[in-house]
């Protein structure tokens, strides 16, 4: 069979347009390198009108990319993280997103406009500054402003959408870890979205540096004061062109190095981070099961709970210290009901959870990618079981790993682990706190048999010690017989039967052991 190994094919008549494309960017770059007075170039740059210029231009566009990254940031985050479900505020995000597209295509002279009419002498605001002989128009200061007016769109544009598609998966699962939220930003949201940061803050500095229209307008043309590098250019344009090609070609290069930095920086290597290789002796060991804790007072579960959107409205008690199975087909309401208790989904009703503590592990279980293995169980200790001392909880991290036979992976990161041992990782990040309320959705769907057989004989002897009121999501029989006491039904988003497994896997007469879990709801 023929290999591709040259990428998709492209109609070969895009070939030639795509290359006019090309050349008619290049051509005008290569006419400004011929054209350039190479033997004088040094001096036409450190010319005091050059050297002016250059300075300014440098210092008001870091400026202006700090005022972009300082107000731009929170308010791309707030708009990017809106839960589609509070209706206003997605309203008020998307029309905070359809604003700030205005100032990308308003012509630079009437940013410099309406700039004015704010901030001038007798504009809406400046009049008031004047009042106190403060005026902002024609300054340093204003050329930093139009810079900020024209740069901050194009920054959250390129920060908003990329924080919408990285998702928030890791900082709900701070969340429900109780990460407050000054710590979900600072240890999580802030050091993911570092590279898409960057990347905004280079487009950022890059529209600034270009930026004519509205600081010509706005804020003059006053050498050393508001004559930035793109002003000068246009000054010198005709009474001096050696030095006007001369800026122009700083100007290129420094629009070369920041397109390079933001594609470097927003680009995800996805390299494993720590050891990868395996060696024999890095193979899951045997669980020491030694300090795995009891979860205490275990809570019977009271739910009435309703989540009209989806259908769902559910009614049920599970029983305290046992482990229940919640069954049913595709779309019953299972994970509804395991989100509804964890805090992630908005519900209406009652949920009696007599204050229990809870710990969730999931299909795909959710470690943060830039700490390691021991990071991740510590930082789950550090909101959970606030009473641990530092030295306390540094053991409780070891023997964690220990209990799940992966006390060898504790410098490893995320990356750098197979879905079975990230599962080991996240089960011991689950049992080191204690939780009294376990919610399980489907954890050992994502394993091959031989692998699930033995991570569900773990499970069992964690969940035993445990004692937890424990839900467990399943669509495998052999989880219900193996690990649970008792079994919940659900269909078409309410409860259809409750029992023992053995009671509602024997309805439909046969040995329960060999029956489909379908018997359960009768199908
Ligand atoms: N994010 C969502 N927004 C709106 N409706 C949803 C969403 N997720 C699920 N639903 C709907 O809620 C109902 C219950 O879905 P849920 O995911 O709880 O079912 P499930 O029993 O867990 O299914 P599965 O076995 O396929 O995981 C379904 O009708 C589904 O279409």
């Amino acid at each position: 069979m023929k290999r591709h190994t040259e990428g998709t094919p492209v109609p070969w008549w895009m070939i030639p347009l795509a290359v006019i494309g090309v050349a008619f960017l290049v051509i005008p770059i290569v006419a400004l390198l011929l054209r350039l007075p190479w033997g004088s170039i040094w001096e036409l740059l450190t010319a005091p009108s050059s050297r002016d210029a250059l300075w300014l231009s440098i210092w008001t566009c870091t400026v202006a990319t700090l005022a972009c990254v300082v107000f731009g940031a929170p308010l791309a985050i707030w708009c990017a993280r809106q839960n589609p479900q509070h209706k206003t505020r997605t309203a008020i995000a998307k029309a905070i997103r359809g604003l700030l597209r205005l100032p990308m295509v308003l012509p630079p002279v009437v940013a410099g406009l309406v700039l004015l009419q704010t901030w001038g002498r007798y504009g809406l605001l400046g009049q008031y500054l004047d009042l106190f002989g403060v005026r902002v128009a024609f300054t340093s200061v204003a050329v930093v402003m139009a810079q900020t007016f024209v740069a901050l769109p194009f920054f959250f544009a390129s920060f908003e959408s990329a924080l919408r598609a990285s998702g928030d998966k890791y900082e709900r699962q701070a969340r429900t870890l109780g990460a407050p939220s000054s710590t979900i930003f600072w240890k999580i949201t802030l050091p993911l979205a570092r590279p898409a940061l960057a990347s905004a803050a280079a487009l950022a500095f890059a529209r600034a540096l270009g930026e004519f229209g509205a600081t010509l307008t706005f804020a003059g043309s006053l050498q050393g004061v508001t004559r930035t590098i793109p002003l000068d250019i246009y000054l010198l344009r005709e009474d001096d062109t050696g030095q006007a090609l001369a800026l122009s070609l700083v100007l290129i290069i420094l629009a070369l190095l920041l397109g390079s930095a933001a594609m470097l920086s927003g680009r995800n290597t996805g390299k494993p981070r720590g050891r990868f290789q395996k060696t024999k002796s890095e193979q899951i060991q045997e669980p020491d099961l030694t300090h795995l804790p009891s979860a205490g007072a275990a809570p019977e579960v009271s739910v009435d709970l309703q989540v009209p959107e989806r259908q769902v409205a559910i009614k049920s008690t599970f029983p305290a210290g046992k482990i229940t199975a919640i069954v049913g087909p595709n779309g019953a309401g299972k994970s509804t009901l395991l989100s509804a208790l964890s805090g992630t989904l908005p519900f209406q009703g009652q949920v009696d959870l007599q204050g229990a503590t809870v710990g969730v592990l999931e299909q795909s279980p959710i470690l943060f990618p830039h700490f390691s293995c021991a990071k991740n169980i510590d930082f789950a200790l550090r909101h959970t079981r606030k009473e641990l001392a530092p030295k306390q909880r540094a053991e409780l991290v070891k023997s964690a790993l220990l209990w799940v036979g992966c006390d060898h992976l504790a410098e490893r990161y995320p990356s750098a682990l197979s879905g079975g041992e990230k599962q080991r990782v996240a089960l011991a990040r689950l049992a080191s706190q204690a939780p009294q309320l376990v919610l399980l959705d489907e954890p050992l769907s994502a394993m091959d048999e031989s692998a699930a057989a033995s991570a569900r004989s773990l499970l069992r002897k964690i969940l035993e010690q445990l004692g937890a009121t424990t839900l467990l999501i399943t669509h495998n029989p052999q989880d219900v017989l193996e690990l649970a006491d008792w079994m919940t039904v659900l269909k078409s988003g309410q409860v259809y039967a409750q029992g023992t497994a053995l009671e509602l896997l024997s309805k439909a007469g046969g040995d329960p052991r060999q029956a489909r879990l379908s018997v359960a709801w009768g199908q």
